[in-house]
């Protein structure tokens, strides 16, 4: 019951994932339970969500894949209580190794955290 997608995961995310022209995009809007401090979503959310989304870019074409490697780039602060739009594309691999990226986009289009990751087909 994986905890972003799950429709089922009482405590989970429940987010919902689409493919397009290869950007595999979701939406999410923070609340006040996923907080790491007042009015600022948690940064083990947000790299959840960057995670994810990557995740879902290869899942959503059949490819199982785990993270072997992310790095996160926290340039704002990411505030709950809007909608997020959180994009990820593939930037490069070879073999069994993808190379994707991933940022969040808030309203009026800043991109406070972006993340880089590879992943390894399973
Ligand atoms: C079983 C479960 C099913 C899962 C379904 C998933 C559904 C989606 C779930 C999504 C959930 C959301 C996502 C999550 O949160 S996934 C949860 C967080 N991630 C993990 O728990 C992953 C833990 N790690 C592992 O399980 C293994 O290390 C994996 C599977 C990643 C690789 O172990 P495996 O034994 O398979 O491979 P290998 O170690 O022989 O390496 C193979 C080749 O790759 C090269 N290499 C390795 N790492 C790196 C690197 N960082 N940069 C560059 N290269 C790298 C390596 O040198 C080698 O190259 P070569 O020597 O052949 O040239």
């Amino acid at each position: 019951m994986c905890f972003a997608c799950s429709p089922r995961n009482p405590i989970g995310l429940h987010l919902q994932f689409s493919l397009e022209d290869g950007v595999c995009r979701t939406t999410f809007t923070a609340g006040e339970v996923h907080q790491g401090w007042n009015g600022c979503m948690h940064g083990g959310l947000i790299a959840t969500l960057l995670d994810e989304v990557m995740a879902q870019w290869l899942w959503l074409q059949g490819i199982a894949g785990m993270t072997a490697e992310m790095t996160t780039r926290f340039s704002r602060p990411v505030p709950v209580g809007v909608p997020l739009e959180v994009t990820a594309r593939q930037t490069g691999g070879r073999g069994r190794l993808f190379e994707l990226a991933a940022e969040i986009a808030l309203p009026d289009g800043q991109v406070p955290v972006h993340a880089r990751a590879k992943f390894l087909k399973v």
